[in-house]
């Protein structure tokens, strides 16, 4: 594409050089420069993208998009300046890939916990209304039925819109999207065209990042406050700072709850392991998902289906035929009758959520054996509340290793186990070794026991000193349990 082309209704402060070029790609990334590229210099957490300029053109790019002129220009490029590069590079991925975002219908889903579930679902469900999709989500990315790795929750702004454009290609008319709020403060859903925005709730979490709880509120409520007049936004009106969202939104609210009155209401009639018997707008229907939080999900599935225009019977056909979403509530039973659940809980909510619903849903005769740990570099205060919840609500936790990352498991695990509260200090152990304390809880649970192992779901490694090692949860039990029961 022609750099001028490119840089049309883009806010430049001051050019030097040749508009005219040829530009063969965008890149955020001085490693990744190609011939003829355009690299956008950012100023990041770690170090300012300003400094690989030189570089970068030495490697071949011919534009440079930044703050500030390098003291030396090259002659064989032509550098831009504008003022905020981040806030920029949207708008240029916008139009180097033909603004993709306006060629479907783009659904966003932000909060704390959910976002995952509910992308994925509705990705699920629009398969089943005979609609191939786009999906952006942590576990993966997926264009119809083509699956590409995922790196991030909400990947940088450039992949987005090459992931659009080849959904735009391939015939999409539609495209699910996790929102999280680091992609809010890093600028990396500048320029998308929303249709609908979604709200799951807001509890603690990535106060490492944000630091406090107002700055991640208002983070998340960027979202909404960005949205065009064309959008609908839909909350969760029983969380508190639902109405928070939507208050400086242009878009059109729509709003879901269970306990008040909401433009989608749900009811939770029926509850077990194998699913739920759920009333959404005067409809009864059975779903094989299970979990109280689930019944939120689905009711903002529904509402999301219902604004883009389907009708209430034939998106809750669609819904009942849903399966699971891998690594979120998944059981299983061993053959010798204990009840195995893998579930992604890795904030202190969702691990309060996930244990209640398994506490409302057993009968109390069998144990509850809870195996978790939390994430290295990552928010410190979540442990102990973390440690104090699994305690309280389970016959007996089992602290372990989550992904320590660059940190000491030991140390984690001592901030983990500094939120039990005295009147449960015989209710857990400790074990590093997350394998062993699998182990563990296998050797402990009786026939009919259940054996929670939250935090890692999906993922099928253990990052441990910036090494991922393979490790997945359900793999493990399956094979600890063969070998056990021999
Ligand atoms: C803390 C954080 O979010 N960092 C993200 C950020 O990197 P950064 O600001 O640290 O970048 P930096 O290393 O300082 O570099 C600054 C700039 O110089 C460039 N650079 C750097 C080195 C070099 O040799 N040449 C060069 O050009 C970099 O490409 C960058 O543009 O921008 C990068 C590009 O978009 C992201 O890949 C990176 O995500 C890191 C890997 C990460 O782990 N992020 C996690 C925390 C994250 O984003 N998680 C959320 C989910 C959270 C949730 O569960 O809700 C997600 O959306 O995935
Ligand atoms: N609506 C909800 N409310 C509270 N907890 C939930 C909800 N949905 C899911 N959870 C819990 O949170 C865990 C993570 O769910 P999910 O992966 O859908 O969230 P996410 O928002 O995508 O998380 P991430 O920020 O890691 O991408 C689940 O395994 C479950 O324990
Ligand atoms: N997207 C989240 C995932 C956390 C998953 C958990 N297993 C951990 O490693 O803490 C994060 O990067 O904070
Ligand atoms: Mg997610």
């Amino acid at each position: 594409m022609q750099l001028n082309d490119l840089l049309k209704r883009i806010p430049v402060l001051e050019i030097h050089g040749d508009d005219s070029r040829e530009v063969s790609e965008l890149v955020f990334d001085s490693r990744k420069v190609t011939e003829n590229s355009l690299y956008i210099a950012m100023r990041g957490t770690v170090v300012d993208g300003h400094s690989f300029i030189a570089s970068s053109v030495e490697k071949g790019a011919t534009a440079i998009v930044c703050e500030e002129f390098p003291e030396n220009l090259n002659e064989n490029a032509t550098y831009i300046k504008v003022k905020d590069s981040s806030k920029i590079l949207g708008h240029l991925a916008s139009n180097f890939y033909g603004n993709p975002s306006e060629k479907l219908k783009l659904i966003g889903v932000t909060g704390t916990n959910g976002k995952t579930s509910v992308s994925t679902l509705l990705f699920d469900i629009f398969k089943n209304l005979g609609y191939d999709s786009a999906l952006l989500s942590t576990v993966e990315i997926r264009i119809g039925e083509k699956i590409i790795p995922a790196t991030h929750t909400t990947p940088d702004v450039i992949t987005i819109n090459k992931i659009l454009a080849q959904a735009v290609e391939e015939g999409c008319e539609f495209a699910f999207m996790e929102v999280s709020s680091h992609g809010i403060a890093q600028n990396r859903i500048e320029g998308l065209h929303f249709k609908i925005a979604g709200f799951t709730n807001l509890t603690h979490d990535h106060l490492d990042y944000h630091k406090t709880f107002d700055e991640y509120l208002k983070t998340k409520k960027r979202f909404f406050d960005q949205l065009e007049d064309s959008a609908i936004a839909i909350t969760n009106v029983d969380d508190k700072n639902g109405n928070v969202m939507l208050q400086n939104t242009k878009a059109t609210k729509r709003s879901y709850a269970l306990k008040t009155m909401a433009d989608f209401h749900g009811k939770l009639l029926e509850v077990d392991f194998n699913g739920m018997l759920l009333n959404f707008n005067g409809k009864e229907f059975w779903t094989t998902l299970t979990g109280k939080f689930n019944v939120y999900n689905l009711l903002l599935v529904f509402g999301i289906a219902s604004e883009l225009g389907f009708e209430s019977d034939e998106i809750l056909q669609a819904i009942s035929k849903l399966k699971r979403v891998s690594g979120r509530f998944e059981t299983f039973k061993s053959d010798g009758g204990i009840f195995f659940i893998v579930d992604y809980a890795h904030t202190p909510d969702a691990l309060e959520n996930i244990l209640d619903s398994i506490n409302d849903i057993r009968t109390k005769n069998e144990r509850l054996i809870t195996v978790f740990g939390c994430g290295g570099d990552r928010d410190h205060s979540k442990r102990p509340e973390m440690g104090n919840i699994a305690t309280k609500k389970s016959t007996l936790a089992i602290i372990t290793s989550d992904n320590p990352r660059t940190e000491d498991p030991a140390t984690i695990i001592k901030e983990i186990e500094a939120g039990v509260e005295p009147q449960n200090f015989s209710k857990y152990t400790s074990i590093p070794d997350r394998k062993e304390a699998i182990k563990m809880a296998i050797k402990f649970a009786e026939p009919k026991d259940i054996v929670l192992v939250a935090g890692k779901g999906h993922e099928t490694y253990q990052e441990i000193n910036g090494v991922k090692h393979h490790f997945d949860d359900k793999e493990t039990i399956n094979e600890l349990w063969k070998l056990m029961s021999k």
